[in-house]
């Protein structure tokens, strides 16, 4: 890095998330595939979304059609997937919004290295912890049978780790509860560490 000078520009995340009338933070969904993270953080994100809040969510099954559509499920894709994706989210908070990420991240160094990219209170670790007999038997996109055929290498639960949090901020069993219930608590944790600007009521929360 040497002979590169990092450049300090007059708009800060400060006025940018002020401008908004929202604290930036980045929503870190973390679990196994089918546990429920894309569809948690949807329907945050449309929740926020609908009461004026300025959100973006980065989804792994997107974003390995762009940005990572050269890497695989090796661990040392993973670690680069999550590196990029890390450093995108870092960006995008950057500019003043509520970014949510709905990836797998399988190991604990992976998401504490995107923790470290944040002031404390700015990354939210939300395990989507939703037992892997239940991931098995919803099987969406059939990829837990494939992958017990031995036709998909590396797969999360059943050929590679998932390492489950120890310090996530939030954990949620989408086998037990309803989602609006799920996103309900949502809400009230991000108004609670001031994330959503207390002047603004979110209507039917109930917060
Ligand atoms: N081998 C293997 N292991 C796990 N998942 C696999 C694999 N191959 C494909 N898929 C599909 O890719 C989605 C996970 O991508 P991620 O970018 O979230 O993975 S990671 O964070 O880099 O581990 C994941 O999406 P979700 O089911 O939404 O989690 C799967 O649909
Ligand atoms: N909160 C929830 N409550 C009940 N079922 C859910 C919930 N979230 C997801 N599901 C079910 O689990 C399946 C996988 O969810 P998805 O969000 O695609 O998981 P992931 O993104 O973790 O792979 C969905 O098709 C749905 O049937």
């Amino acid at each position: 890095m040497s002979n590169i000078v990092w450049h300090q520009h007059a708009i800060d995340q400060a006025a940018r998330g002020a401008q908004k009338g929202q604290n930036p933070v980045l929503l870190w969904f973390t679990g196994l595939s089918g546990s429920g993270k894309s569809t948690l953080a949807g329907a945050l994100e449309r929740a926020l979304f609908e009461h004026g809040f300025h959100t973006y969510l980065l989804d792994g099954d997107n974003v390995r059609h762009g940005l990572c559509k050269d890497l695989g499920f090796s661990l040392d894709d993973r670690d680069e997937n999550l590196r990029r994706v890390g450093e995108v989210a870092k960006l995008m908070v950057d500019s003043g919004l509520v970014v949510l990420s709905a990836f797998i991240s399988p190991t604990r160094e992976e998401r504490d290295r995107v923790r470290a990219l944040f002031p404390q209170g700015q990354f939210v670790e939300v395990h989507v912890s939703t037992p892997l007999s239940v991931c098995e038997s919803r099987d969406p996109k059939g990829l837990y049978a494939k992958a017990r055929k031995g036709e998909i290498s590396n797969f999360t639960g059943i050929s590679s780790p998932y390492e489950v949090p120890v310090s996530a901020e939030l954990t949620i069993d989408t086998s037990k509860g309803d989602l609006s219930t799920q996103v309900n608590g949502l809400l009230a944790y991000l108004k609670a560490i001031e994330v959503l600007n207390p002047a603004r009521q979110i209507a039917g929360a109930g917060i």
